[in-house]
């Protein structure tokens, strides 16, 4: 198997003649946690869209395990390996933490349809629940309804219900986004724990936690790609510093 489980090649999205993304050339290597980070406005969220084929390139191609994705649906690539958090963060308010994981895990199972089904004749699904809920540190809030659970805990349930359809790939975006220090030391740790076996591609703003995650960094400005190592490199890059000058992640 390769060494990449994504490519992209010539990646390139335009509106209306302005080229948010342009010959975007990225390589995810298996295993490794990958940040993409820029200004405001660079281009982040729309290569994560082009990704996960919530927008249709312009040109170029994507490729996942070295198969062509360029035309597939976001609901063939997710059954493909690569899922997204916020693409299943629906997280039911009132339905309990293990509720949650378990309506996920539901959704996973080859059988196309069963909300009619009684909730009895899921509780098999309670054990793997339970240890995807312990897998982000939720335990002590089995039975708690997704509604009392702080921000962060919130978050690390999104997290459990994505984990759920077990992705290779897992695409973050801005995980600890308005976050407290404590909420965001506690998703660091999660994501450390979660990223066995599988690779992680995360937009996120907050530095402390791009420099303690990721192996590589791609740092994109004006929809291309600026630089592109690790953080120690990265960090030191005169063009990287100057893409941040004055701005408010600078
Ligand atoms: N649907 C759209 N139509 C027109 N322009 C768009 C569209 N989506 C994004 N853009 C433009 O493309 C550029 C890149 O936007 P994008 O949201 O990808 O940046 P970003 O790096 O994620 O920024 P931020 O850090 O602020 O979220 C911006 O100039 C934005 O205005």
């Amino acid at each position: 198997m390769s060494d990449l489980v994504l490519e992209t090649k010539g990646l390139t999205k335009e509106f209306r003649g302005f080229v948010a993304v342009k010959d975007v050339n990225l390589k995810v290597r298996r295993g490794s946690i990958h940040a993409l980070i820029g200004p405001n406005g660079a281009g982040k969220t729309t290569v994560f869209n082009l990704l996960t084929k919530f927008l249709q390139p312009t040109a170029g191609t994507v490729r996942f395990n070295e198969h062509d994705i360029s035309q597939a649906k976001p609901a063939d690539i997710a059954r493909m390996g690569v899922v997204r958090s916020f693409q299943i963060s629906a997280v039911f308010p009132h339905l309990t933490v293990l509720e949650n994981v378990r309506v996920a895990l539901q959704a996973r199972s080859p059988k196309v349809f069963h909300f009619w089904r009684s909730i009895r004749e899921l509780d098999h699904l309670d054990a793997k629940a339970a240890q995807l809920v312990e897998d982000v540190g939720l335990g002590p809030f089995l039975h708690t309804t997704a509604v009392e659970l702080s921000y962060g805990r919130k978050r690390a349930l999104e997290i459990a219900t994505t984990l759920a359809l077990d992705p290779e790939l897992m695409l973050l975006d801005e995980p600890t986004q308005g976050m407290g220090h404590e909420d965001v030391g506690r998703i660091i740790e999660l994501i450390r724990r979660i990223r066995k076996g599988r690779t992680i591609l995360m937009v996120e703003h907050n530095m402390s936690v791009v420099s303690g995650l990721s192996d590589t960094i791609t740092v994109l400005q004006r929809g291309q790609i600026l630089a592109e190592g690790p953080y120690e490199t990265v960090s030191k890059n005169p063009a990287v510093i100057e893409a941040y000058m004055g701005t408010e992640h600078g």
